[in-house]
């Protein structure tokens, strides 16, 4: 898997000759600094991922959390203007190196956004499109993928009828159901999820968080969300963002109950934010 991460066979810039990953862990952050052009979003956070775990970012609106979550797949290289220094190790790579190959990294880690966003095509292209991209094209085989993947979003048995039917006819809680079945087709090993039930209604929020439970036996989940009561329900560890900066890292029962520092107690009492 890895090798395909990497853009070029000599990789001395992508390989990290320090710092490895703990074994219990997926990704380590080090020293990270996000900036938009001169101003600076994120400011030299560390921490390390645990995987088949769910890790919750929280913090008040323009706190860094969304631009921290889309530099753990590059995709911060879109916006104009916008860098990052320090690293993301992930496999042995740093994932903020040159050399990266950034659309297998994307495969490896995989993003859903706030509003569900099937395209315009049926349920069933909407989760062979990537896969055609990448190469698979027999009919058994793509078969066999978007049965795996609908069933284990929890939407098999909802759509099985009606795969050929447009994805748009689907309510915006089974879209997004079909946003993550759609990520979960490219195999990846960590999924990013920015908050992804916030737009929905309470019935379709709480299966996608069931779902979200689910998943972690299979992937290493980080979410934002502006939920307290989803962060407490469904995480295993919390983030604590303030001003771009990580105010407290730790267990999510310890950080809801017992919170080292003051401005976590503040915020997550509803105080500011
Ligand atoms: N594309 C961009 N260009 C310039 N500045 C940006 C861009 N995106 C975000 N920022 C700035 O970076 C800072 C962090 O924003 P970010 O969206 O990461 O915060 P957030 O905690 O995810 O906020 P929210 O909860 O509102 O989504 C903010 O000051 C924001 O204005």
């Amino acid at each position: 898997m890895v090798p395909a991460l990497m853009e070029k066979k000599t990789v001395e810039n992508a390989v990290p000759n320090h710092a490895q990953l703990n074994k219990e862990d997926i990704l380590k952050v080090n020293n990270l600094e996000i900036f938009y052009g001169e101003k600076r979003a994120v400011n030299g956070i560390s921490m390390d991922i645990n995987k088949n775990s769910i890790t919750a970012l929280i913090g008040p609106s323009g706190c860094g959390k969304s631009t921290f979550l889309r530099s753990i797949n590059r995709m911060n290289d879109l916006i104009p203007g916008a860098r990052a220094e320090g690293e993301i190790l992930y496999e042995g790579l740093n994932i903020l190196s040159e050399q990266i190959n950034v659309v297998a990294l994307r495969k490896e880690i995989g993003m859903v956004f706030q509003k569900p966003n099937p395209f315009p095509k049926s349920i069933y292209a909407n989760i062979t499109h990537a896969l055609k991209f990448s190469g698979i094209r027999k009919k058994n085989e793509l078969d066999k993928i978007v049965e795996e993947s609908l069933r284990k979003a929890a939407l098999w048995d909802e759509v099985k009828d009606r795969l050929h039917k447009s994805a748009l006819s689907l309510s915006g809680g089974q879209q997004q159901r079909l946003c993550i079945a759609r990520t979960i087709a490219m195999k990846p090993t960590v999924m990013l999820l920015d908050e992804p039930s916030s737009a929905l209604d309470p019935i379709s929020n709480a299966k996608v968080e069931e779902l979200i439970i689910d998943l972690k036996k299979d992937y290493s989940i980080i979410i934002v969300t502006h939920n307290m009561q989803q962060a407490s329900r469904i995480s295993d560890k919390t983030a604590f963002f303030l001003s771009g900066d990580l105010i407290e890292y730790d267990d999510t029962e310890k950080i809801f109950t017992n919170p080292a520092v003051k401005k976590t107690e503040e915020y997550i009492s509803g105080r500011f934010g």
